[in-house]
């Protein structure tokens, strides 16, 4: 048994997550969870609302509430639909917690202390319309790395570029659209992340597993250009951690907050104090604290793209810059991302479909089954309802569903609802458990490397092989001349369900529990070895015929969704 610690990007407070966001972090990250808590490992998986900055005071603003008022609701809304689509968080904290505030003081503290913090006096873009600067989602303009139109002042969506409000070509206050922009002086705290280049490039280049989309936007980070370069940590917003150096005030800092992307990593540690400080667990220090034992934790972390150089580079120039014993990732899996219907997924846009809306529609199962077996790894990828609708009736309807279904009405028809005893197995059943056997051993081997596309694939030739067995040895026919062979074919068929509900409970929890449910086990047992567990359910085990696990989305179905997510949402 390991220990594993396992984070999801934390999803930006200003509106209900889209299926990008989804399968982009939280989604993969709790298929992993899952599937370490099936093999035995102790897991603790922590993920918050990031709450802080810009977005979050525009998203208030619009919705005409307090900024704090505003995050507490959304925070809600979000853990209530995260919940909704069994993501099995340890706890889902608040980067707007006293534990973050007081935890990311303390790191701009310590940093100080190590000559790793610049106070910087300088030009920052001021708008005389709004009469306050203008930071990072404040302003738009156009990107000068790529020509991306609503390239915003912390970072272009299109290219991934970090920028400096400074840079961008034609730009305007998204507060009132005004260009009347001067510069005006301004002092900030800037990271010196250069001064770390070296470390942090030795770091990345011992990572000779991590997945090449990962390591290479590291690369691009510490390289390309002049290379990294230190990076303001601080704005002139009210909204945020105020900046402190530790418990103390900084002179002329007064009235400034930490920048968003400083505190937002730093709550993956505070979660963990919320964690125990909410009575749920005890001793966060043995995950986080190298001091306190967490060199033995094997650190995970889950994120689309755009947020790596923030992973790769300024979170561990934290971690390390701080020269206290804290916990560094062991690894990250990034995604591409995923992209809706021939165009990208907009949550300030409101286009494509929104996490509240698809559990709406459909069961989570059904999306976490699609998504997940089509998760952007080594390319974006596209959602369309064609192809939801002939993954969802295929894999789950005609091949999973289909053969639970099949299989336990036969058998109550010919045999009632428990398993039969007569006949052994031949040739063809023992071909069937070889074949599992080894099917398993390559999905466990898929899912420890988080090849999240693989697994499934893996998944679903495991349900197939079920039913081209059903389908060659046609139990139904078996009967009418062998009724104790046609016994021994269903007593092992019966027993494939308690392995595909176990097997599937990472990807489908909900179908897996209808399984387990249908075949009376109280819990799923991971088949460490899967002879033995074709034999679970010995003859004379009293099953239930489930009701039906998935239902087919029709063409009507398609085109009314096709239609109602054609637009945005408002
Ligand atoms: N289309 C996408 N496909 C896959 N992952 C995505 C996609 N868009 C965002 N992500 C990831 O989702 C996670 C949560 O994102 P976050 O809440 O910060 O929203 P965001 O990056 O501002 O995106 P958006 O503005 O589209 O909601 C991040 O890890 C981000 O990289
Ligand atoms: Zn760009």
């Amino acid at each position: 048994m390991a220990r594993h610690l396992i984070t999801s990007a934390i999803p930006y407070i200003n509106g209900i997550k889209h299926l990008g966001n989804l399968v982009g972090s939280q989604l993969p990250a709790d298929l992993y969870a899952r599937y370490l808590r099936a093999r035995g490992h102790e897991v603790l998986f922590l993920c918050a609302t990031d709450e802080h900055g810009t977005p979050a005071e525009l998203a208030a603003a619009k919705a005409g509430k307090p900024v704090a008022e505003y995050c507490a609701e959304m925070h809600a809304v979000q853990a209530k639909i995260t919940e909704g689509f069994g993501l099995s968080f340890d706890y889902f904290g608040r980067s707007s917690s006293p534990q973050n505030q007081k935890l990311t003081q303390h790191f701009a503290g310590v940093l100080a202390d190590q000559g790793l913090i610049e106070e910087v006096t300088e030009q920052q873009v001021y708008s005389n319309a709004d009469g306050r600067f203008l930071p990072d989602r404040y302003i738009e303009g156009t990107c000068p790395n790529c020509g991306f139109e609503s390239a915003r002042g912390d970072q272009c969506d299109n290219c991934t570029k970090q920028l400096d409000p400074v840079d961008l070509i034609d730009p305007r206050s998204t507060i009132s659209g005004s260009t009347d922009l001067e510069m005006r002086e301004t002092k900030h705290l800037f990271l010196r992340q250069s001064k770390m280049k070296d470390q942090l490039d030795a770091w990345i280049n011992s990572k000779a597993d991590w997945p090449v989309l990962t390591t290479s936007i590291a690369k691009k980070w510490l390289h390309d250009g002049d290379g990294l370069q230190d990076r303001g940590i601080t704005r002139d917003l009210d909204w945020g951690v105020p900046v402190k150096h530790g418990e103390k005030d900084w002179p002329g800092m007064e009235g400034k907050v930490f920048y968003v992307w400083f505190d937002a990593p730093i709550e993956y540690i505070a979660s963990a104090q919320e964690w125990v400080d909410a009575g749920q667990g005890t001793n966060w220090e043995r995950w986080w604290r190298t001091d306190a034992g967490a060199d033995d934790v094997r650190y995970t972390q889950f994120m689309g793209k755009d947020n790596v150089p923030f992973h790769t580079l300024s979170f561990p120039a934290t971690i390390m810059g701080s020269g206290e014993p804290w916990k560094l990732v062991d690894y990250i899996k990034s995604f591409n991302y995923l992209t809706y219907d021939g165009g990208q997924f907009s949550t300030s846009r409101g286009r494509g479909v929104f996490m509240d809306q698809a559990l709406e529609i459909l069961p989570a199962d059904y999306w976490r089954w699609w998504l997940l077996s089509h998760a952007p790894e080594t390319s974006d990828a596209e959602f369309t309802w064609e192809n939801f609708q002939s993954s969802v009736n295929k894999d789950l309807a005609d091949v999973l569903g289909n053969f639970v279904s099949r299989i336990t009405k036969f058998c109550r028809s010919k045999f009632g609802e428990a398993v039969p005893e007569a006949g052994t197995y031949g040739a063809a059943e023992e071909a069937l458990i070889a074949d599992i056997t080894a099917r398993v051993a390559k999905y466990q081997e898929h899912m420890d490397a988080i090849e999240v596309r693989k697994s499934a694939q893996e998944l679903r030739a495991i349900w197939a092989a079920g039913n081209e067995y059903l389908q060659a040895e046609a139990p139904w026919t078996t009967f009418k001349t062998d009724a104790d062979k046609a016994a021994a074919q269903v007593r092992l068929a019966l027993n494939l369900i308690p392995l595909y509900a176990t097997l599937s409970a990472p990807f489908i929890p909900t179908a897996s529990q209808q399984m387990l449910k249908a075949m009376r086990l109280p819990d799923a047992i991971w088949p460490d070895d899967v002879p033995a567990a074709l034999g679970l359910l010995s003859p004379g085990h009293a099953f239930d015929v489930p009701e039906v696990m998935f239902a087919k989305i029709s063409d009507e179905d398609r085109e009314a969704w096709s239609e109602r997510f054609a637009g945005t949402r408002d």
